[in-house]
Parts: C-alpha cells; structure tokens; sequence
C-alpha cells in the first residue's frame, strides 16, 4: 500500500521555486533550534522521493516556510528567518501536547495551583495548564533564538525582558481557546512582531518593556498564528501577502499551501456568539437579522458558524469570506485584534472594532479588550453601516 505521504500531488499549483534549507550562512544556522534533516530512511518517504521533493531547481516539489522566508524566497533577513525557525519549533511542540492523550489532566488544572499532585508522581510538580505550558514553551524557544529583546504574552501580567541586543518584540496569546480542550475542539497560537525600538534602549528595563509592546499595530513587521486542528496550519504575513502552511507530520515540515490568500471580498457567513442577542446594541442585532434573512447588500441568506475558538473562526473566515466577530470588550488588542487585523487586511479583508481600523488604534494597556470584527471588505462596509454594533452590556457570561 502506498503511504499516506505519497498521496500529496507534487504538480499541485504551488510555486516551483524552491531552495535547500538551511541557508548557506553557517552563523544563521548555529542558531537554529534544531538540525534540518531528511527524514531517515525507516520513514514512510523513499528517499528519491524526498529529494525530488527538496532539490533545488526540481520545478515539480513543495516549499517549505524556511524555505519561504529565506534567501530564495520572501527573504524576510536573517535575524527574522532564526525567529520564525524557533517559533515554528515552538509550535509544533504545541501542537504535540493538545493532541497528547495526557492533556486533558493539564486542561483540568486550576491556573492557581490545587492540581492533583498524585498526577505524575510525587517527585513531579503539579501539571500545569495547557496555556501555561504552552507560553512557557514559546517563551524558552524565543530565549534560545538570541534574536527577542522581550515577549509580551497573554498569560503574562507584564512582558519579560529577554535579551538587551534581541533586534525584535514578540506578543503573543500562546493557547487561543484553551477553554474548548476538553472536548478537542481546535485551538491556536497567536503572535506578532515588531522591531525593538532602540531609542528606548536607555530606559529602565520594565519600562522598555512596556513601551516596546505597546507598539501599535501598524509597526508590525510580521504576524501569524498557527492552527491546532485536523491539520496543524501556521499562517503568517511579512507585511505581502499572507500564505500558509500545513504541516506534513511525515518531515516535520510546515509547507506551503496557500500562497497569497485572498479573503473572498463577499462571503455568506456570519460567526458570533449569538445567545447574546439579547445583549447586543440595535445596530448589530438589525445587521444579523438583515443577512440571515437573505435582504441585505448580498441577496442570499447567510449561515451562522461559531466554533468559540478564535483563531480557528478566523482562519474559516480567510478561507471562505463573510464575518468574524466578538462584539463585546473580550478579545485582546495587544495579542489578537493587531496581529489578526493585519493577516486579514493583507489578504484583502479588514479588521475593525465596529468603528475604526484595529491596526491604527494605540494600545494604551497591554491586556487591553474590545469588540473586534474581521472579515471580507464588502461585508464588513455593510456591517459598519449600521453604525451601532458594539456590545456595551458584559454581564460576564458563565460558558
Ligand atoms: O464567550 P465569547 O464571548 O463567545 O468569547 C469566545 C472567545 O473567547 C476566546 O475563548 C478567548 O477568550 P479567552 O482568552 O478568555 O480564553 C476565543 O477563543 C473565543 O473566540
């Protein structure tokens, strides 16, 4: 029987140019967290298959990310390459521990403490939850890269300062919808990066830190996040366009599936948490009326999709058009809003608060909320027409 690897159609339409990974730079490749290899030859690739797949020139094999970014692709720099190597490892890692059959023990503990402490013996620490352990495993891979002076993280009250000399910042919500893990409903991490402004250099660290990850979101310099789901995806922008990647569980590789995604400029979806009608302004709840009953700009009904977990609402959206959003003061600007705003507006769409442009609002506090509406252009214009779509009323909803 052929393996499951070999059902992957090479002569898919993927862009031909492809380049060895790793750079040629041996410094650039000291730091990186891992040694790229083939796959040894008890895997399910034969290994001609495996070097059509990676030779350069072939003009018939796959492009990984780091093969993406480096110096016969995008070619982001050096320093970011080594970034996004460890970032990547991070969440692959990741993505190992949500599927793991152990983690629902983790996703039951109290962030507090109060684990069971029978629970991997009585020599071992509590187990922690999923989000702790994952911020810790992006905060140790970003360590090793050498190249972050800090992280600012949702799961952190402020950011830790790395390394004075690190060239970049990097917020981060390491475990999106880690409260549906229990029932293994997908989940992300979020991330986005900025360039460490070396004219605060001269502040005291916690201030630096603070103001470096305050940045606001049109000081990006790349964004991303990376699905836990059927597929393991990690999607991500450099400021053009924005692509994904699919990891391929056989070489441990991300590689490229969906260059350029264009999010379609009208969809037929609308994605909220719609038990809060009741609570929603006049605005918003005139607006869904409107599309699920087929009379508005778009004349077809629309279909409701809500899976509460928002990277993987929002990478639905980025691939079948229509509305994201959470009306309410929920969703962090830091962490989520900004780096999700900017994957959407480079693949066509938009990102708003209901009012103005996400990317353009200053962050004036690092754990910061607010409604948060990302999706197809047209849709959204429609949506903002209606003026009023921001949720005021936040009883603080149980599940
Ligand atoms: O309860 P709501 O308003 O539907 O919010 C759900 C949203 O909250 C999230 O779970 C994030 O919230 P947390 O960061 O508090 O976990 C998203 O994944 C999801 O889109």
């Amino acid at each position: 029987m052929q393996s499951s690897a070999l059902f992957i159609n090479p002569t898919l339409n993927f862009p031909q140019k492809i380049s060895y990974f790793p750079p040629t730079n041996p410094h650039l490749l000291q730091n990186l967290p891992f040694r790229p290899r083939l796959a040894s030859s008890s895997s399910s690739i034969s290994t001609k298959f495996q070097s059509k797949m990676f030779s350069s020139n072939s003009g018939d094999g796959f492009q990984t990310l780091l093969d993406y970014i480096g110096k016969e692709g995008e070619d982001v720099g050096d320093d970011l390459v080594v970034l996004i190597a460890h970032l990547q490892y991070a969440c692959k890692r990741i993505a190992a521990v949500v599927a793991s059959p152990f983690n629902s023990v983790l996703g039951k503990q109290n962030k507090t403490g109060g684990g069971d402490s029978s629970v991997g013996g009585a020599e071992r620490d509590d187990p922690k939850p999923l989000d702790i352990v994952s911020n810790e495993i992006i905060l140790s891979s970003l360590r090793n890269s050498g190249k972050v002076a800090v992280m600012a993280s949702e799961e952190d009250d402020v950011p830790v300062w790395i390394t004075d000399n690190g060239p970049f910042v990097v917020v981060t919500d390491p475990l999106d919808g880690s409260r549906n893990i229990d029932a293994s409903i997908p989940t992300g991490t979020i991330f986005g990066i900025y360039n460490r402004l070396v004219e605060l250099d001269h502040l005291p660290i916690k201030e630096k830190a603070q103001l470096n990850s305050l940045q606001s979101g049109t000081r990006l310099i790349a964004a991303g996040y990376v699905l836990y789901s059927s597929a393991t995806i990690f999607c991500v922008s450099f400021g053009s366009g924005t692509h994904a990647f699919t990891l391929d569980h056989t070489t441990g590789d991300f590689v490229l599936t969906h260059p350029s995604i264009k999010v379609p400029s009208r969809g037929q979806i609308y994605s909220v948490n719609d038990a809060r009608y009741f609570d929603w302004p006049e605005g918003l709840r005139r607006y869904i009326d409107t599309v699920r009953q087929g009379k508005g700009k778009y004349p077809k009904k629309y279909s409701a999709r809500y899976i509460c977990s928002l990277v993987a609402d929002f990478h639905r959206t980025l691939m079948y058009g229509g509305v994201a959003m959470n009306p309410r003061d929920h969703l962090r600007l830091v962490y989520e809003a900004n780096p999700l705003s900017f994957l959407v507006e480079q693949a066509g769409g938009k990102g708003s608060d209901g009012k103005s442009r996400i990317l353009s609002l200053q962050p004036v506090k690092l754990h910061q909320r607010l409604p948060l509406f990302l999706g197809s252009l047209e849709d959204m214009e429609e949506l903002e027409s209606y003026g009023d779509v921001q949720q005021k009323v936040n009883p603080g909803y149980e599940v």
